[in-house]
Protein backbone atom coordinates (compact mmCIF):
# COMPACT_ATOMS: atom_id res chain seq x y z
CA UNK A 1 0.00 0.00 0.00
CA UNK A 2 1.10 3.35 -1.16
CA UNK A 3 2.42 5.67 2.26
CA UNK A 4 -0.54 7.55 2.69
CA UNK A 5 -0.05 11.76 2.33
CA UNK A 6 -1.49 13.91 4.58
CA UNK A 7 -2.15 16.70 2.36
CA UNK A 8 -4.65 14.90 0.26
CA UNK A 9 -8.34 15.82 1.25
CA UNK A 10 -11.21 13.90 0.90
CA UNK A 11 -9.65 10.99 -0.69
CA UNK A 12 -8.11 13.39 -3.55
CA UNK A 13 -11.37 14.55 -5.08
CA UNK A 14 -10.37 17.76 -3.44
CA UNK A 15 -7.54 19.36 -3.81
CA UNK A 16 -8.03 22.87 -1.45
CA UNK A 17 -6.28 21.98 1.33
CA UNK A 18 -8.07 22.42 4.81
CA UNK A 19 -7.76 25.71 6.28
CA UNK A 20 -6.62 24.93 9.39
CA UNK A 21 -4.70 22.62 11.63
CA UNK A 22 -6.49 20.75 14.30
CA UNK A 23 -4.34 20.99 17.51
CA UNK A 24 -3.20 17.72 19.19
CA UNK A 25 -5.16 16.71 22.20
CA UNK A 26 -3.29 14.81 25.03
CA UNK A 27 -5.12 11.74 24.67
CA UNK A 28 -3.24 10.44 28.06
CA UNK A 29 -5.95 12.63 30.02
CA UNK A 30 -8.10 13.10 27.10
CA UNK A 31 -7.40 16.53 27.10
CA UNK A 32 -8.95 16.83 30.82
CA UNK A 33 -6.07 17.57 33.15
CA UNK A 34 -7.09 20.98 34.12
CA UNK A 35 -5.74 24.07 35.01
CA UNK A 36 -5.65 25.40 38.88
CA UNK A 37 -6.59 28.63 39.67
CA UNK A 38 -2.61 29.95 40.17
CA UNK A 39 -1.96 29.18 36.68
CA UNK A 40 -4.88 31.25 35.46
CA UNK A 41 -3.90 33.68 38.03
CA UNK A 42 -0.86 33.53 35.61
CA UNK A 43 -2.96 34.36 32.48
CA UNK A 44 -4.43 37.31 33.94
CA UNK A 45 -1.21 38.17 34.84
CA UNK A 46 0.02 38.21 31.67
CA UNK A 47 -2.65 40.24 29.89
CA UNK A 48 -2.63 42.57 32.60
CA UNK A 49 1.45 43.20 31.91
CA UNK A 50 0.05 43.52 28.57
CA UNK A 51 -2.73 45.96 28.31
CA UNK A 52 -3.61 49.57 30.30
CA UNK A 53 -7.05 48.18 29.98
CA UNK A 54 -8.77 47.14 32.81
CA UNK A 55 -11.93 45.74 31.35
CA UNK A 56 -15.53 45.54 33.34
CA UNK A 57 -17.38 44.25 30.54
CA UNK A 58 -16.30 40.99 28.50
CA UNK A 59 -17.94 39.98 25.31
CA UNK A 60 -17.95 36.77 23.25
CA UNK A 61 -18.36 37.33 19.76
CA UNK A 62 -20.33 34.19 17.48
CA UNK A 63 -19.44 32.77 14.51
CA UNK A 64 -19.52 35.87 12.06
CA UNK A 65 -20.30 38.15 14.38
CA UNK A 66 -16.95 39.77 15.50
CA UNK A 67 -16.57 41.93 12.78
CA UNK A 68 -16.90 44.93 14.32
CA UNK A 69 -13.79 44.51 16.46
CA UNK A 70 -12.08 44.25 12.87
CA UNK A 71 -9.06 46.99 12.20
CA UNK A 72 -11.24 49.23 9.89
CA UNK A 73 -14.11 49.05 12.72
CA UNK A 74 -11.79 49.59 16.00
CA UNK A 75 -10.49 52.20 14.68
CA UNK A 76 -13.95 54.11 14.86
CA UNK A 77 -15.44 52.31 17.89
CA UNK A 78 -12.97 51.50 20.33
CA UNK A 79 -10.55 54.13 21.90
CA UNK A 80 -6.90 52.27 23.01
CA UNK A 81 -8.17 49.20 20.71
CA UNK A 82 -4.90 46.80 21.74
CA UNK A 83 -5.28 43.04 20.09
CA UNK A 84 -3.46 39.63 21.84
CA UNK A 85 -3.42 36.98 19.57
CA UNK A 86 -4.18 33.49 21.32
CA UNK A 87 -1.20 31.95 20.41
CA UNK A 88 0.33 34.75 22.79
CA UNK A 89 -1.34 33.84 25.66
CA UNK A 90 0.25 31.82 27.99
CA UNK A 91 -2.81 28.21 28.42
CA UNK A 92 -5.03 29.44 26.08
CA UNK A 93 -6.00 27.15 23.50
CA UNK A 94 -6.35 28.26 19.93
CA UNK A 95 -9.30 29.18 17.34
CA UNK A 96 -9.71 26.54 14.65
CA UNK A 97 -12.91 27.97 13.36
CA UNK A 98 -13.70 30.21 10.46
CA UNK A 99 -15.03 33.37 10.81
CA UNK A 100 -13.23 32.61 14.75
CA UNK A 101 -10.45 35.39 14.93
CA UNK A 102 -8.62 34.02 17.47
CA UNK A 103 -7.65 37.11 19.59
CA UNK A 104 -8.62 39.30 22.71
CA UNK A 105 -8.90 42.63 21.99
CA UNK A 106 -8.80 45.22 25.11
CA UNK A 107 -9.93 48.79 24.52
CA UNK A 108 -12.64 51.23 25.55
CA UNK A 109 -15.86 51.16 24.10
CA UNK A 110 -17.67 54.56 24.58
CA UNK A 111 -15.48 55.05 28.02
CA UNK A 112 -16.36 51.78 29.17
CA UNK A 113 -12.97 49.34 29.57
CA UNK A 114 -13.79 45.94 27.89
CA UNK A 115 -12.75 42.97 26.22
CA UNK A 116 -13.73 41.08 23.67
CA UNK A 117 -12.97 37.29 22.80
CA UNK A 118 -12.96 37.53 18.65
CA UNK A 119 -13.83 33.72 18.59
CA UNK A 120 -14.11 31.17 20.88
CA UNK A 121 -13.51 27.79 21.79
CA UNK A 122 -16.32 24.84 21.19
CA UNK A 123 -16.67 21.02 22.14
CA UNK A 124 -16.76 19.90 18.53
CA UNK A 125 -12.83 21.67 17.77
CA UNK A 126 -11.54 18.67 20.60
CA UNK A 127 -11.51 21.20 24.10
CA UNK A 128 -13.42 19.40 27.24
CA UNK A 129 -15.64 21.86 28.07
CA UNK A 130 -13.79 23.44 30.96
CA UNK A 131 -11.17 24.67 28.62
CA UNK A 132 -13.91 26.23 26.33
CA UNK A 133 -14.96 28.73 29.29
CA UNK A 134 -11.40 28.97 30.55
CA UNK A 135 -11.53 32.59 28.71
CA UNK A 136 -14.47 33.29 31.10
CA UNK A 137 -12.77 32.51 34.21
CA UNK A 138 -9.50 34.38 33.24
CA UNK A 139 -11.67 37.87 32.39
CA UNK A 140 -13.11 37.08 36.35
CA UNK A 141 -9.70 37.77 37.16
CA UNK A 142 -8.82 40.34 35.21
CA UNK A 143 -12.26 42.17 36.82
CA UNK A 144 -14.44 41.48 34.39
CA UNK A 145 -18.00 41.66 35.94
CA UNK A 146 -20.54 41.26 32.70
CA UNK A 147 -20.53 38.97 30.29
CA UNK A 148 -22.17 39.46 27.46
CA UNK A 149 -22.26 35.79 24.78
CA UNK A 150 -23.21 36.24 21.83
CA UNK A 151 -24.01 33.50 18.99
CA UNK A 152 -24.87 32.50 15.69
CA UNK A 153 -28.31 30.02 16.21
CA UNK A 154 -30.58 28.50 14.17
CA UNK A 155 -34.33 29.34 14.80
CA UNK A 156 -37.02 26.31 15.74
CA UNK A 157 -39.61 28.83 16.48
CA UNK A 158 -42.18 29.65 13.84
CA UNK A 159 -42.21 32.79 14.30
CA UNK A 160 -38.33 33.66 14.24
CA UNK A 161 -36.70 35.20 10.68
CA UNK A 162 -33.04 34.66 9.29
CA UNK A 163 -31.68 38.41 10.89
CA UNK A 164 -33.60 38.46 13.69
CA UNK A 165 -31.78 38.52 17.32
CA UNK A 166 -32.87 36.60 20.32
CA UNK A 167 -32.48 37.56 23.72
CA UNK A 168 -31.68 34.78 25.70
CA UNK A 169 -33.81 34.18 28.35
CA UNK A 170 -33.00 30.95 28.99
CA UNK A 171 -31.07 27.94 28.27
CA UNK A 172 -31.63 23.92 28.51
CA UNK A 173 -28.45 22.81 28.71
CA UNK A 174 -28.65 19.42 26.91
CA UNK A 175 -25.28 18.46 27.04
CA UNK A 176 -25.73 18.45 30.50
CA UNK A 177 -28.41 16.21 30.47
CA UNK A 178 -25.80 13.34 29.36
CA UNK A 179 -23.15 14.83 32.52
CA UNK A 180 -20.73 16.95 30.35
CA UNK A 181 -20.50 20.32 32.11
CA UNK A 182 -18.30 22.40 32.68
CA UNK A 183 -17.89 22.36 36.49
CA UNK A 184 -17.40 18.55 36.62
CA UNK A 185 -14.32 17.91 38.73
CA UNK A 186 -13.25 19.21 41.63
CA UNK A 187 -14.48 22.37 42.59
CA UNK A 188 -12.36 25.26 43.50
CA UNK A 189 -14.00 27.82 45.97
CA UNK A 190 -11.92 30.66 44.86
CA UNK A 191 -13.96 30.54 41.66
CA UNK A 192 -17.23 29.92 42.97
CA UNK A 193 -19.45 27.43 45.19
CA UNK A 194 -20.01 23.76 44.48
CA UNK A 195 -23.40 23.56 43.92
CA UNK A 196 -24.38 27.18 41.77
CA UNK A 197 -27.82 27.84 41.18
CA UNK A 198 -28.89 28.62 37.72
CA UNK A 199 -32.52 29.93 37.58
CA UNK A 200 -31.52 33.48 37.32
CA UNK A 201 -28.90 33.10 34.82
CA UNK A 202 -29.77 35.28 32.06
CA UNK A 203 -29.93 38.84 34.19
CA UNK A 204 -33.80 40.50 34.13
CA UNK A 205 -32.18 44.01 34.71
CA UNK A 206 -30.25 43.61 31.24
CA UNK A 207 -33.14 41.83 29.35
CA UNK A 208 -35.16 44.62 30.31
CA UNK A 209 -32.32 47.34 29.14
CA UNK A 210 -31.81 45.17 25.60
CA UNK A 211 -35.55 45.74 25.19
CA UNK A 212 -35.33 49.29 25.44
CA UNK A 213 -32.65 49.89 23.58
CA UNK A 214 -33.98 47.62 20.77
CA UNK A 215 -36.92 50.40 20.45
CA UNK A 216 -34.74 52.85 21.10
CA UNK A 217 -32.40 51.87 17.54
CA UNK A 218 -35.77 51.02 16.46
CA UNK A 219 -35.02 47.51 15.61
CA UNK A 220 -37.67 46.48 17.88
CA UNK A 221 -38.95 44.30 15.22
CA UNK A 222 -36.13 42.31 14.77
CA UNK A 223 -35.45 41.83 18.64
CA UNK A 224 -37.21 38.32 20.24
CA UNK A 225 -36.51 36.48 23.30
CA UNK A 226 -36.47 32.64 24.06
CA UNK A 227 -34.81 29.60 25.53
CA UNK A 228 -31.17 28.67 23.59
CA UNK A 229 -29.81 25.15 23.39
CA UNK A 230 -26.49 23.94 22.78
CA UNK A 231 -25.81 20.78 20.87
CA UNK A 232 -22.13 19.36 21.14
CA UNK A 233 -22.22 19.63 17.12
CA UNK A 234 -20.31 19.95 14.79
CA UNK A 235 -23.04 18.53 12.81
CA UNK A 236 -26.47 20.11 12.50
CA UNK A 237 -29.11 18.56 13.73
CA UNK A 238 -31.46 16.34 12.11
CA UNK A 239 -35.13 16.87 11.72
CA UNK A 240 -36.29 14.54 14.53
CA UNK A 241 -33.34 16.16 16.49
CA UNK A 242 -35.26 19.92 15.73
CA UNK A 243 -39.08 18.84 16.44
CA UNK A 244 -37.64 16.72 19.77
CA UNK A 245 -35.90 20.19 20.87
CA UNK A 246 -39.40 22.44 19.51
CA UNK A 247 -41.54 19.73 22.17
CA UNK A 248 -39.38 21.02 24.98
CA UNK A 249 -39.89 24.78 24.59
CA UNK A 250 -36.35 25.52 22.99
CA UNK A 251 -36.43 28.30 20.55
CA UNK A 252 -33.19 28.56 19.19
CA UNK A 253 -30.04 25.62 18.85
CA UNK A 254 -26.25 26.12 18.64
CA UNK A 255 -23.17 25.29 19.06
CA UNK A 256 -21.84 26.41 22.36
CA UNK A 257 -22.92 29.86 25.08
CA UNK A 258 -24.48 27.55 27.24
CA UNK A 259 -21.31 26.14 29.22
CA UNK A 260 -19.63 30.03 29.23
CA UNK A 261 -22.72 30.79 30.74
CA UNK A 262 -22.48 27.80 33.54
CA UNK A 263 -19.29 29.00 34.22
CA UNK A 264 -19.55 33.16 34.51
CA UNK A 265 -22.60 32.31 37.09
CA UNK A 266 -20.86 30.16 38.86
CA UNK A 267 -17.84 33.21 39.57
CA UNK A 268 -21.09 35.36 40.16
CA UNK A 269 -20.84 37.28 36.65
CA UNK A 270 -23.82 38.98 35.60
CA UNK A 271 -24.95 37.79 31.66
CA UNK A 272 -27.00 38.93 29.00
CA UNK A 273 -26.49 36.43 26.00
CA UNK A 274 -27.67 37.40 22.26
CA UNK A 275 -28.21 34.78 19.73
CA UNK A 276 -28.06 35.88 15.95
CA UNK A 277 -30.74 33.82 14.05
CA UNK A 278 -28.95 32.50 11.03
CA UNK A 279 -30.95 29.93 9.53
CA UNK A 280 -34.49 28.32 9.68
CA UNK A 281 -33.81 24.66 11.53
CA UNK A 282 -35.70 22.29 8.83
CA UNK A 283 -38.70 20.45 10.52
CA UNK A 284 -39.88 18.75 7.88
CA UNK A 285 -38.53 15.62 5.56
CA UNK A 286 -39.57 17.47 2.14
CA UNK A 287 -37.94 20.70 3.19
CA UNK A 288 -35.07 20.84 0.73
CA UNK A 289 -32.38 23.20 2.52
CA UNK A 290 -29.63 22.35 3.98
CA UNK A 291 -28.25 24.30 7.45
CA UNK A 292 -24.15 25.23 6.35
CA UNK A 293 -21.52 27.50 7.82
CA UNK A 294 -21.43 30.06 4.66
CA UNK A 295 -25.20 31.07 5.28
CA UNK A 296 -24.09 31.34 9.06
CA UNK A 297 -21.25 33.90 8.09
CA UNK A 298 -23.14 35.80 5.58
CA UNK A 299 -25.72 36.56 8.04
CA UNK A 300 -23.35 37.68 10.42
CA UNK A 301 -21.91 39.92 8.08
CA UNK A 302 -25.69 40.72 6.80
CA UNK A 303 -26.22 42.31 10.51
CA UNK A 304 -22.76 43.33 11.62
CA UNK A 305 -23.96 47.26 11.74
CA UNK A 306 -26.98 46.74 13.67
CA UNK A 307 -24.82 43.85 16.08
CA UNK A 308 -22.44 46.99 16.61
CA UNK A 309 -24.65 49.53 17.38
CA UNK A 310 -26.71 47.27 19.68
CA UNK A 311 -23.93 46.04 21.52
CA UNK A 312 -22.31 49.12 22.16
CA UNK A 313 -25.01 50.52 23.54
CA UNK A 314 -25.51 47.77 25.64
CA UNK A 315 -22.10 47.75 27.00
CA UNK A 316 -22.39 51.20 28.03
CA UNK A 317 -26.11 50.53 29.71
CA UNK A 318 -24.77 47.78 31.01
CA UNK A 319 -21.91 49.52 32.95
CA UNK A 320 -24.31 52.07 34.09
CA UNK A 321 -26.23 49.33 35.43
CA UNK A 322 -23.07 47.98 36.94
CA UNK A 323 -22.04 51.56 38.95
CA UNK A 324 -25.61 52.04 40.36
CA UNK A 325 -25.61 48.53 41.68
CA UNK A 326 -22.13 49.14 43.07
CA UNK A 327 -21.63 49.09 47.13
O1 LIG B 1 -19.68 30.31 18.03
P1 LIG B 1 -21.11 30.16 17.62
O2 LIG B 1 -21.93 29.44 18.64
O3 LIG B 1 -21.73 31.47 17.22
O4 LIG B 1 -21.08 29.26 16.31
C1 LIG B 1 -22.20 28.62 15.68
C2 LIG B 1 -22.18 27.17 16.02
C3 LIG B 1 -21.08 26.64 15.11
O5 LIG B 1 -19.83 26.93 15.64
C4 LIG B 1 -21.25 27.45 13.88
C5 LIG B 1 -22.10 26.73 12.88
O6 LIG B 1 -22.20 27.49 11.70
O7 LIG B 1 -21.93 28.65 14.29
N1 LIG C 1 -27.78 24.41 14.55
C1 LIG C 1 -26.72 24.43 15.39
N2 LIG C 1 -25.86 25.43 15.44
C2 LIG C 1 -26.05 26.46 14.63
C3 LIG C 1 -27.12 26.52 13.73
C4 LIG C 1 -28.05 25.44 13.69
O1 LIG C 1 -29.02 25.41 12.91
N3 LIG C 1 -27.02 27.69 13.06
C5 LIG C 1 -25.93 28.32 13.54
N4 LIG C 1 -25.33 27.58 14.49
Amino acid sequence: MAPINADVVNGGKDSTPPKTTLPEVDTETNGNKRYSYETLVETANFLLSRTAVRPLIGVICGSGMGSYWNEGALAENIIDGQCIPYEEIPNFPTSTVEGHHGRLVFGHLNDIPVVAMQGRFHYYEGYPLWKCCLPVRVMKLLGVRTLIATNAAGGLNPNFKIGDLMIVKDHINMMGFAGNNPLHGPNDERFGPRFPPMNKAYNYEFRKIAKEVAKELNIQDIVREGVYTCLGGPNFETVAEINMLKMVGVDAVGMSTVHEVITARHCDMNVFGLSLITNECVTSYEHEAEANHEEVLDVGRMRQDILRKFVSKLVVKFAHTLTRDSP
